[in-house]
């Protein structure tokens, strides 16, 4: 299935517009989620079609007033028909009450467990698979894709049998009265159907334009908040003022063609509504003088008609809310076929009690779409307790290796080794929890600094997470804060320095507590001073944990037990012209434990 948007290799972003989906299919792949909510879905149709049933009975006491009272201007004949009207109203007001509460209720929990399941099923995908997404077509695909689906799956179910039965009753009523006339009024059905049909094969074309724009613009908002900074300092607010512009254009432009036909479907069908209940208005007038009819069964009739083709119209509208479902649920179904790179294998097994033997055996590993391999048969044991610093050139495959051994993805050939144990007979779960990683940058979550240094396991106590900031050199700056640990730094970690930034990230891992860490250029983004200063609380993280440090910062390497350079990458010199880096150093063993 094609994605959205594909990225030509200079940039420039085509759009590609989701697959068409039957109705069926959009049912038959989404109605399984909605099993719990199938009964409440019945008991609201049951009621919604209960007040339509109630619907008809007034419309027959309308006529019943008319012929007994009215036209003879007897008072007497009002009043019982009168109030079984009123409690007529009274009945079918609460069954529409309930009927459309128990209906939305419905909708709103297939709602949440959709968007749920999608989101675990996104959590499970590679990071990535995932960055090569635009994030803010992802964020259009858990919000308003999903609520589109809901619209076809519950609502739009609901509505079309209530909408059949409501048919149902006014045809029968209609029938009942004056059968030629009703069958006569029926043949301006066929119309309805096919002004209906002629307008949802446009509006579908219009609205799988229209998902795709809006995945578009909310991808341009989000890049542009989240580059905020670039773009004042390189004062491009102008230009990104006109790139959000024209993306709302487009956005604009297709709403506005899916108003118009929306516009222009009310009037066309309100249209043909009036020429046939004037036809039969016509063709009353003609009975009545032929004293085959009265008047209030005259009045009744247009009355069942004026009921039937509300119900007939909107059966018309479901095949819009169908178009508009089916690329949605396209959307989703792309993103709920993307396979992880990775899965738990059968009967995978829990890592408990690491001792943090990490062991790379003639790993290859090229990315996968890419002729170019990264590692080949590259290979590297770090022994319990070890700091081994990994250099190499840039594009050499360092982070790779991160990857490989957090198991973001498995090498082509060769094994990763936990402990003796190959990673992919242990569960992706129970892996992560005995590693941690530092990557260039911690990444904060919109919250407390408590928080975000608790989210290194869950259920680290306020004691636990102090003593761990105090240990990353952390607590003096936090402290001094006004609100301390309860400071709210926001998703850039806004109000904190990049040094501080990567303290927190320490005193993360510090709370994690796993016996393997894998420190990822933790100073890369760091002046030399801030750089010195977080390089003792590393060393203080690494304590009596497996370490692999990957770093360019020879001053930081040299921290460690050991060396070992990564082959390849586009820099001849692993380390540039640095004179600190020591030559023996470089040349030490990539396997086996050093002397
Ligand atoms: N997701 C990806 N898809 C395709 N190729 C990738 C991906 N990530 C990295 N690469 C490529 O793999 C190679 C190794 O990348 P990696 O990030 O492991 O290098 P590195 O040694 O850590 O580099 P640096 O020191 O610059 O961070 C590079 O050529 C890079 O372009």
């Amino acid at each position: 299935m094609p994605t959205q948007q594909q990225d030509s290799p200079h940039g420039v972003t085509a759009t590609v517009l989701a697959p068409v989906l039957s109705a069926r299919a959009v049912l038959r792949r989404f109605w399984p989620i909605a099993r719990r909510e199938r009964r409440w879905l019945a008991l609201g149709a049951l009621l919604l079609i209960g007040a339509a049933a109630g619907d008809a009975a007034a419309i027959w006491m309308f006529s019943v007033i008319t012929d007994g009272a009215l036209t003879t201007g007897n008072l007497s004949a009002f009043w019982v028909p009168a109030l079984e009207w009123v409690g007529l109203v009274v009945l079918s007001g609460g069954l529409v009450f309930a009927g459309h509460y128990l209906t939305a209720r419905a909708g709103e929990r297939f709602l949440l467990r959709l968007r749920d399941r999608v989101f675990a099923h996104v959590q499970t995908l590679s990071p990535d698979f995932l960055e090569r997404r635009k994030h803010g077509d992802l964020v259009a695909r858990l919000t308003s894709d999903v609520e589109s689906v809901e619209a076809l799956v519950n609502s739009g179910l609901v509505e079309a049998a209530t909408s059949v039965l409501t048919v149902v009753f006014f045809a029968t009523g209609a029938l009942l009265l004056r059968w030629e006339l009703a069958l006569a009024a029926f043949a301006a059905v066929p119309l309805f159907a096919v002004v209906a049909k002629n307008f949802s094969r446009r509006i579908g074309t219009v609205a799988r334009k229209e998902r795709a724009y809006h995945g578009e613009l909310v991808s341009v908002v989000e890049e542009d908040l989240a580059n905020l900074a670039v773009t004042q300092v390189y004062n491009r607010q102008d230009t990104e003022k006109e790139r959000l512009h024209r993306h709302g254009l487009s956005w604009m432009s297709t709403k506005l063609s899916l108003v118009k036909l929306g516009a222009l479907y009310s009037p066309s069908v309100h249209l043909l509504e009036t020429v046939c209940v004037l036809s039969v208005i016509g063709l009353g007038t003609w009975e009545i003088a032929q004293h085959r009819m009265t008047l209030g069964q005259l009045f009744a009739f247009a009355a069942f008609l004026g009921y039937l083709y509300p119900p007939v119209q909107s059966l018309g509208t479901l095949t819009l809310t169908v178009a508009a479902a089916s690329t949605g649920s396209a959307r989703l179904i792309e993103l709920l076929d993307a396979r992880p790179a990775v899965t738990d294998a059968p009967g995978a097994r829990q890592l408990r009690g690491a001792r943090g033997e990490v062991r790379l055996e003639r790993i290859s590993y090229r990315y996968p779409g890419s002729p170019q391999w990264v590692l080949r048969d590259f290979s590297l044991t770090v022994y319990p307790g070890e700091l081994v610093a990994v250099i190499g050139a840039s594009g050499a495959g360092k982070s790779t290796i991160a990857k490989l051994l957090l198991r973001f993805d498995d090498p082509v050939s060769g094994t990763v080794r936990l402990d003796g144990l190959d990673v992919r007979d242990l569960t992706q779960h129970s892996l992560r929890s005995g590693i941690s990683l530092l990557p260039q940058e911690t990444a904060v979550f919109h919250g407390t600094i408590a928080d975000n240094i608790g989210y290194g396991r869950d259920g680290a106590t306020m004691s636990e997470i102090v003593a761990a900031a105090e240990a990353a050199d952390a607590h003096a700056f936090i402290t001094a804060l006004p609100q301390g640990y309860d400071t709210v730094i926001g998703r850039n970690g806004h109000g904190v320095s990049g040094g501080q930034r990567q303290r927190i990230g320490i005193a993360r891992a510090l709370v994690a507590d796993t016996p393997v860490l894998v420190l990822d250029e933790p100073t890369a983004n760091l002046d030399e001073l801030s750089a010195r200063r977080v390089a003792e609380p590393l060393r203080r993280l690494a304590g009596g944990r497996t370490t692999i440090l990957i770093t360019h910062d020879p001053a930081l390497a040299a921290i460690a037990d050991r060396t070992v350079v990564v082959p390849g990458g586009q820099d001849p010199h692993p380390a540039g012209d640095d004179p600190r880096w020591h030559a023996e150093t470089l040349r030490l063993p990539q396997v086996g434990r050093p002397g």
